[in-house]
């Protein structure tokens, strides 16, 4: 029997329907040479949903999302919504109430340089060295994202007005993801930073605690514990030396912007958020770019690389993930180049002419 994968497909809004029109392209061609249908149904969410039906995530496009294996999102929010109260706003009505709905309680952001990129990285030379390769393992459904309580008091506009949110883990959650981390070092280079604020925070003097406890079911690991400020600056002064990096949900989504600047652009990062058994949602670790949506330029790698992941994770299609992995590698080792991470002397395209190449590579 032919398989046939039922995939949502949720552009959302800037760069996140020009991206993903490529991503769906590389997607399209993968499945056929690799044998499996693809049953993509598209809808909207985030501004673009909240424009067309006054909801950010409509009952329409939850319920695609439920009827299917998995969802490929685009990435969403804008100018144009910031001013709406927070369950209205793309990524507060949108986003985090996907992650929570679905589950998805680790976030995986794979970072590595690309050879040909290494000029790209910010970074000396001599610290990039011959490349890095580190896999960001976020939790992702708690945290001051999701602690309650959190909210605004007091009268408006007054001095006295407070915001507040509310940083919380259970052990519950921090051993899960803990685990998750360390078998995924265990497949990789067996070494695990683990970063907290534990000098300051107490959610972090608990995460602490069960890390160290949990690492005692791994003998073959090696822990590290970085306060994040120290991790921020660890990052650029070496690189190289880190494998897996655990981090809570903020303290990862931080982190993940530098480690995407480091491999050249934020438009590299793919990110797979996963719940426990198969289902998925595949995105960009970057946001919307409303600086250049519109314009065709673009790089679409990063939506292209989350299909990858989409395969590799929820259809267990690793050939098929692998072998769009390598035509990302050939397109950018024949020298094309969306803006982002042009050099001289390579070829420039837009969003368009690098979905172009990489279906070329891949035939
Ligand atoms: N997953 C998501 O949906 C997601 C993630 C992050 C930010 N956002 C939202 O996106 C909006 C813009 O946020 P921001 O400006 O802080 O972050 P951003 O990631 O959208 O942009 C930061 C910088 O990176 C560049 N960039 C990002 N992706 C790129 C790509 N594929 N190709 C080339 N350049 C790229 C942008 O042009 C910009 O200069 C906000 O509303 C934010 O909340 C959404
Ligand atoms: C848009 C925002 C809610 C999101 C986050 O903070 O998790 C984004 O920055 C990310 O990294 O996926
Ligand atoms: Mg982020």
């Amino acid at each position: 029997m032919s398989k046939n994968y039922k995939i949502a497909v949720l552009p959302g809004d800037g760069i996140g329907p020009e991206v993903m029109k490529e991503a769906v392209r590389v997607l399209d061609v993968v499945s056929k040479k690799f044998g499996f249908d693809v049953n993509a149904e598209w809808a909207n969410v985030g501004g673009a949903a909240y424009d067309e039906s006054g909801s950010p995530l409509p009952e329409s496009t939850l319920k695609l999302g439920e009827a299917s294996d998995c969802i490929l999102f685009g990435s969403v929010g804008g100018p144009k919504w910031e001013h709406l109260p927070p369950n209205l706003q793309p990524e507060r009505g949108a986003l985090l109430p996907l992650r929570k709905h679905f589950k998805l309680f680790c976030n995986l952001r794979p970072a590595r340089v690309y050879k040909e990129l290494a000029g790209a990285c910010p970074l000396r030379a001599d610290i990039v060295g011959d490349g890095f390769n580190i896999l960001t393992v976020r939790e992702l459904t708690g945290d001051v994202y999701f602690g309650q309580p959190k909210g605004r008091e007091g009268v408006p506009g007054s001095k006295e007005e407070i915001g507040f949110d509310t940083m919380k883990y259970s052990r519950y959650e921090v051993e899960r993801i803990a685990r998750f981390a360390f078998d995924a070092a265990m497949l990789r280079n067996k070494k695990v930073a683990s970063i907290d604020k534990a000098n300051v925070l107490t959610t972090s003097v608990l995460w602490r605690e069960v890390v160290n406890e949990v690492i005692k079911d791994y003998p073959e690991l090696t822990l590290e514990h970085l306060y994040v400020d120290n991790a921020a600056m660890q990052l650029l002064k070496r690189p190289r030396e880190f494998d897996v990096l655990l981090c809570p949900n903020l303290f990862g989504d931080i982190l993940t912007d530098e480690c995407a600047m480091l491999t050249g652009s934020m438009g590299l990062l793919p990110s797979a958020s996963i719940a426990e058994g198969s289902f998925g949602l595949y995105e960009p670790a970057g946001g919307s770019a409303p600086d250049i949506a519109g314009k065709g330029i673009a790089n679409p790698l990063a939506q292209i690389l989350s299909v990858a992941l989409m395969l590799r994770y929820t259809f267990k299609e690793e050939e098929a993930a692998k072998a769009i992995e390598a035509a990302c590698e050939k397109v950018i080792a024949q020298g094309y180049r969306t803006g982002d991470i042009y050099q001289e002397g390579c070829t420039k395209v837009g969003t368009t002419g690098m979905g172009d190449a990489i279906i070329k590579a891949l035939a």
